[in-house]
């Protein structure tokens, strides 16, 4: 495997063995998702020997589609799950929207609003696990408010003992390793502290490192980073 890949070089990767028939896209994410489940348990083999409970931010395209594997995968080890939908999921794209329709067999998804009432309240339910499958290589502008609030909330850890990033923290450029920054961002304040994106402890990317995750406020949201082959 490459050390590094652009996100172009990611994409044209990827596009070119689903497009060669050797593997399908739902096949790749099924990949994704078994890969991070497999980092999460090999970082914290506590929690495979005692399973918990995680909430999972689930984003509107395909790294909210690796979120719904990971339920999946999570909820069949014993895991109780509460997922929160990032958007409206009738417009997931078709990779993810088939991820969304497996895991609707299996348990509930709640708005995104859902969790921002819970952080409001005294005193929040901590999590296990936080598993942030917001946005991934396709991030393109700052993240929404209710997901700022949310990791900002996160980062006085006030939801989860620990987080994990699928592919890359949400808000953090994967080329660039910037955070984007709304303009309404407050100046004084860190960009974990001011919610503009997810401080993991652990990240899982697969098949290469992206610029990002090396770069720029990369290596201070990612913690520790573990690349997983999807086999392409
Ligand atoms: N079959 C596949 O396509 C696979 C995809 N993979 C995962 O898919 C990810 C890439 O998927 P996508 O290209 O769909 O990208 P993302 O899932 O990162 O998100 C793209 C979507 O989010 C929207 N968006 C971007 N920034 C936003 C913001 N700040 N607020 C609101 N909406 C915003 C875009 O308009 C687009 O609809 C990878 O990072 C990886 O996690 C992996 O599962 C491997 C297989
Ligand atoms: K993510």
């Amino acid at each position: 495997m490459p050390q590094i890949v652009t996100t172009a070089q990611m994409r044209a990767i990827e596009q070119t063995a689903i497009a060669s028939g050797r593997v399908s896209g739902p096949a790749l994410m099924e990949r994704a998702g078994a890969g991070a489940v497999e980092a999460l348990f090999e970082t914290w083999p506590d929690l495979a020997a005692a399973p918990g409970r995680a909430a999972v931010l689930c984003g509107p395209g395909n790294n909210g589609g690796d979120g719904y594997v990971i339920a999946r995968l999570l909820r069949a080890r014993g895991w109780y799950l509460d997922i929160f939908h990032i958007g409206d999921v009738r417009r997931l794209p078709p990779d993810a929207a088939q991820a969304y329709g497996l895991w609707r067999a299996c348990g509930k998804v709640h708005s995104l609003h859902t969790l921002t009432r819970i952080i409001r309240k005294a005193a929040p339910p901590r999590y296990a696990l936080l598993i942030d499958a917001g946005f991934g290589i396709g991030l393109s502008r700052p993240l929404p408010e209710p997901l700022r609030a949310i990791f900002a909330a996160q980062s006085r850890r006030a939801l989860a003992r620990r987080v994990v990033a699928i592919d890359i923290p949400s808000g953090l450029d994967a080329d660039t390793g910037a955070v984007l920054q709304p303009v309404d961002a407050p100046m004084d304040e860190a960009p974990a502290c001011a919610g503009l994106a997810c401080t993991a402890d652990l990240t899982v990317t697969f098949h290469a490192a992206k610029p990002g995750h090396l770069r720029g406020a990369g290596p201070g949201l990612c913690g520790k980073l573990v690349v997983k082959s999807i086999g392409l």
